[in-house]
């Protein structure tokens, strides 16, 4: 499907008038100081680049103490955090005492290392929780400034049944205002920075989980992704996230809710360093509803129809793809078909020209009770006064807002949302819907973009925002997307790709990323290029 004249001009206006606005940013933005760190500090401890099933199992059989472990990724944290700003509220002194109760429960236990192994398989390890989920006696305001002093009474489920698992938590990490941005920052706790540039945006919303494990203060946390908030902080940041088939895991316990029709397209998932944690972690997580998925069975990559999409179908709206990502997802085409011998398919799909246009239609509509969803405004004032975007925008402009820019931006753009997606939206998405279906079947892969750019500077997605619909057409869809790391890019970059499977397929995706990071090398750590 071509673009039209009056899309070729509408593409010609928004990217002009984004180029003139970021050209006076530019000139405007304060510059980061001469000589100041732009990187981590190397990691020293052996024990922080062991994933976290081997780190559990080397707990029960005793080789290492929870104690270590837990101590070993507190001293990264302290070592990190001061140039990251990921990790909001700890609970350091708990994680220890925690720690040393588990080394005392598994020197006392008689039944053997596999009865631990089966009650308790994540039992000593350390794990993140982003702030926007409730993890007892931490705080859970999303960002937002009304809701400071907000400390959770209870665990979210995913939260609670890692605790179960025997994981110990380490504290809370940032988020964007809302968890409706792709740069974590607000009003509350500041921004946060990627591990492998400082000056750069680790991803959003779950931003500050993507980077505290990238900078290896963590090995395994939990994340929620409407629009792509596990996959582009996970992309942005090198490591693994993956968003579940829809309903897998609850989205309970988190803030703030999902209405409408968000609650089909919200998901809950894992994020972590190495691809052999996904699986365990979507299990526990999601408890008895991963049965449906046959997590445990082979996979037999060499059986599966893989295809490629490099692009969207040039939206007007969304940048061009980079050109090291573009290079990168046909490096992984010739690994397939050298490696496994099968033949990757290149395909467009023209529906995803519209993809920002089916994501904000959908995430607007009502729900199956004809209840429209929450207005972003009237979350961001949370039951108390009500936020008006334009004066908010005014006040903003002289630093009185307790709001995001960004935040207040989706409020403004809100307002001129129509209340029901067209009849043309409704027709692309069920379209679209009905290609990916009969074309993934139960035995296909998609690779596509995660994104267009590689970890922009900070603020720099306010002048594309629409550059999220890489990954948010998925969630409307339904469809489970493993985001998997690919290298680094020639100026130290992560590069990355979205692994796309059919409904309920989550465990070809998941393998894939695991054959990927063995002929990628998956997780790189920060500064060693
Ligand atoms: C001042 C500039 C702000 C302009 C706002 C333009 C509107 C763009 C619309 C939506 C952006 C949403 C980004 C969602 C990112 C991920 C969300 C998630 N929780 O998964």
């Amino acid at each position: 499907m071509a673009l039209t004249r009056f899309e070729r001009f509408v593409m010609w206006l928004l990217r002009g008038a984004g180029k003139m606005l970021f050209a006076v940013f530019q000139l405007l933005a304060p510059r980061g100081a001469e000589g100041s760190a732009r990187r981590l500090p190397p990691i020293i401890n052996p024990l922080l680049r062991v994933p976290a099933m081997q780190l559990a199992r080397r707990i029960r059989r005793r080789e290492v103490s929870s104690v270590e472990v837990v101590q070993a990724y507190i001293d990264r944290i302290q070592e990190i955090n001061p140039l990251i700003n990921a990790m909001v509220k700890d609970r350091f002194s708990l994680a220890l005492q925690e720690a040393a109760q588990v080394d005392k429960l598994i020197e006392e236990e008689t039944g053997g290392e596999y009865v631990l192994e089966d009650r308790l398989p994540l039992l000593g390890v350390p794990f993140t929780v982003k702030e926007a989920f409730t993890l007892q006696g931490m705080p859970n305001s999303t960002g937002l400034v009304t809701r400071r002093g907000v400390i959770s009474a209870t665990d979210a489920p995913p939260v609670a049944l890692l605790k179960r698992a025997g994981a110990i938590p380490l504290g809370v990490t940032n988020c964007s205002e809302l968890c409706m941005w792709l740069e974590s920052h607000n009003r509350l706790y500041g921004i946060t920075n990627n591990p492998y540039d400082l000056e750069r945006i680790p991803g959003g919303s779950s931003g500050g989980e993507g980077s505290i494990l990238g900078g290896a203060g963590s090995v395994i946390g939990v994340g929620s992704d409407v629009g792509g908030s596990i996959r582009i902080p996970a992309f942005f940041s090198g490591i693994f996230g993956h968003k579940p088939t829809s309903g897998v895991v609850s989205n309970l316990g988190q803030f703030p809710p999902a209405s409408g029709q968000q609650s089909g397209f919200l998901c809950t998932g894992p994020m972590c360093r190495y691809a052999q944690d996904l699986v365990p972690m979507l299990r526990i997580m999601g408890g008895h509803a991963t049965d449906r998925l046959s997590l445990l069975s082979e996979v037999d990559l060499k059986s599966l129809r893989f295809f490629s999409v490099a692009h969207d179908g040039d939206s007007p709206l969304v940048s061009p793809v980079d050109r090291q990502l573009v290079l990168a997802q046909s490096r992984v085409v010739e690994r397939l078909e050298a490696d496994l011998g099968v033949k990757v398919q290149q395909l467009k799909l023209p529906q995803l020209k519209y993809s920002f246009q089916i994501w904000s239609a959908m995430m607007g509509a009502p729900g199956k009770d004809g209840k429209k969803p929450t207005s972003f405004a009237e979350l961001m004032a949370d039951h108390g006064t009500k936020v008006w975007p334009l004066w908010e925008m005014l006040k903003w402009t002289v630093g009185l807002s307790n709001h995001t820019v960004a935040a207040i931006g989706l409020a403004l753009v809100e307002m001129f949302q129509r209340s029901h997606p067209t009849e043309f939206i409704v027709q692309q998405t069920e379209s679209l819907q009905r290609d990916l279906e009969e074309l993934l079947g139960t035995d296909g892969v998609l690779l596509y973009p995660s994104h267009p750019h590689l970890a922009p500077k900070h603020h720099h997605p306010l002048f594309t925002p629409f550059n999220f619909s890489y990954t948010g057409i998925f969630n409307i869809l339904g469809l489970p997307v493993t985001q998997c790391p690919l290298g680094l890019s020639t100026e130290g970059l992560p590069l990355g790709l979205q692994l796309v499977v059919g409904k309920q397929q989550d465990r070809l995706s998941l393998a894939t990323a695991v054959y990927l990071e063995k002929a990628f090398g998956g997780w790189r750590e920060p500064g060693s290029t």
